[in-house]
């Protein structure tokens, strides 16, 4: 099949390549002319384990390209996604101007039919204002499917080839056997590909994710409530998850959830929501909750110092939003940085993937270290922010050698307490 993905940034790269192998010849397209000239040059412009080997075996058999020019990319194209950006308004609503703009050019270069797929997470109602877009100028017929992703980075090459489930949302017959075809080297593997009506597909998306948010902002609120009641949330989570009603998984409690996509859809929906006047409560407590545990560990800092931070260094551990990602949209680490800057503190940093989009965003404040051990000269205390596996088991000698006091705030919890305390630390972790 001949595919066209617009937008090639973390899910637009991730579905074209993925599809590419799958034997399909897929052109990627894209406006940043920066990102597509290094595309182009075999350069990958993302950090996704298990990409790159996709990536470069594609262009080099000639089923993946890359191009700005729209028109160009959706020649002869069967499918055509939209895997644009959907950034939260000023209102907390999904702005579609990225997508709506896409559409709108569509309508006038479209020589054949195509499946035009909103991959991207846009709320209820925007698969109509796609046609509408779209059929301002169209000559051809078309039909607009919506099929939400639901890949999470670091691992999302895996999920992609062997989703837990495919959503797909379209009332056209046509539409429905062309996905079915693309969908099925997936499906083999005895993944289920849901149909249903587009909104239903829509909102199925926003439901899973905020879905998750709220499953780990409760544990959050666990992990709070074990501090008080001298509880260890390490062993009330093996305790409910191995109920299969719960389930083991996204029961970490930690500093808040972050990254590109539960913040702004769990706003957006909570908006959407506002907008038909429903008062969907669990949502405005997850996003306040979530916004107070990403820098709970300030607390624990501020007591342990009395107020005094003013002059105080703090190495950090960890920056992007998760580990096995450069990503650090809505990262924790990012709010604990702007709130010890603001008490006074200095900052040195280190992250295995993320440290040159951190120099982007925030440039000199705070001191970039080569590695781990290099961030604890001359600091007062430790904090970590993203559970990168190298941070699990460090020489704790020469921590403690390196920190002008015994202190380390983990906000992953990444370490057993009673060792903490035998290694002579004093040892903050979310609820234990
Ligand atoms: N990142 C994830 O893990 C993930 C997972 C599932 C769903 N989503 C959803 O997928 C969508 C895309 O997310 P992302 O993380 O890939 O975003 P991204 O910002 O990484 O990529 C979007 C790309 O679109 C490009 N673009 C913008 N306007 C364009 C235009 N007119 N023509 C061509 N390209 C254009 C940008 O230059 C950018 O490269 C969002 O709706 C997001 O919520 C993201
Ligand atoms: O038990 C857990 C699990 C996750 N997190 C945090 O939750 C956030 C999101 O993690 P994760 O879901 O693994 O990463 P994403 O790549 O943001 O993926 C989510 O968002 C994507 C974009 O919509 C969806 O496609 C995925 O299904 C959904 O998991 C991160 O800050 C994690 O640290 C926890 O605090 N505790």
């Amino acid at each position: 099949m001949k595919i066209a993905v617009v937008g090639t940034g973390y899910v637009g790269l991730v579905t074209g390549t993925c599809f590419a192998e799958t034997g399909n010849h897929v052109t990627c397209v894209d406006i940043d002319e920066k990102k597509v000239n290094k595309l182009q040059q075999g350069i990958i412009t993302i950090y996704e384990p298990g990409l790159e080997v996709l990536f470069e075996r594609n262009i080099r058999q000639k089923r993946l390209e890359f191009t700005t020019s729209l028109k160009e990319g959706i020649k002869g194209a069967d499918v055509i996604f939209l895997a644009l950006p959907t950034p939260p308004g000023e209102d907390g609503s999904a702005d579609l101007k990225y997508i709506l703009k896409v559409a709108d050019d569509l309508g006038s270069i479209l020589e054949q039919y195509a499946v035009i797929v909103d991959k991207s997470t846009v709320p209820v109602g925007t698969a109509e204002k796609v046609t509408q877009a779209i059929s301002k100028n169209a000559k051809v017929e078309f039909d607009v499917v919506s099929n939400p992703e639901f890949l999470r980075e670091g691992v999302a090459v895996d999920d992609f080839m062997k989703p837990d489930r495919v959503v797909i949302g379209t009332e056209s017959v046509k539409a429905k056997k062309i996905m079915e075809t693309l969908y099925a080297p997936l499906v083999r593997q005895g993944n289920p590909v849901i149909f249903m009506d587009e909104k239903s597909a829509e909102l199925t998306k926003y439901a899973a994710n905020s879905f998750l948010a709220t499953k780990i902002t409760f544990m959050n609120e666990i992990a709070n409530l074990c501090e008080r009641l001298g509880a260890n949330v390490d062993m009330v989570r093996k305790g409910i998850g191995t109920d299969t009603r719960i389930g083991k998984r996204f029961l970490f409690a930690g500093i808040g959830y972050g990254g590109s996509c539960f913040p702004k859809d769990v706003q957006a929906l909570a908006k959407s929501s506002k907008d038909v006047n429903y008062d969907f409560k669990i949502l405005e407590s997850v996003m306040a909750v979530n916004t107070r545990q990403k820098t709970r560990l300030i607390d624990h800092l501020k007591g342990y110092f009395k107020n005094e931070l003013e002059g105080k260094t703090i190495a950090m551990w960890g920056l992007a939003f998760k580990p096995y990602t450069d990503d650090i949209r809505e990262a924790p680490a990012l709010y604990n940085i702007n709130a010890l800057l603001e008490l006074g503190a200095k900052v040195r940093v280190y992250d295995p993937e993320a440290m040159e989009n951190v120099k982007e965003v925030i440039g000199d404040k705070v001191t970039y270290c080569e590695d781990e051990y290099e961030t604890l000269e001359g600091t007062d205390a430790l904090m970590i922010m993203t559970e990168w596996p190298v941070f699990r088991t460090p020489e704790f000698k020469i921590i403690k050698e390196k920190l002008s006091s015994p202190l380390i705030l983990d906000g992953r919890n990444l370490y057993e307490p009673e060792q903490m305390k035998e290694e002579g630390f004093t040892y903050f972790s979310i609820g234990r």
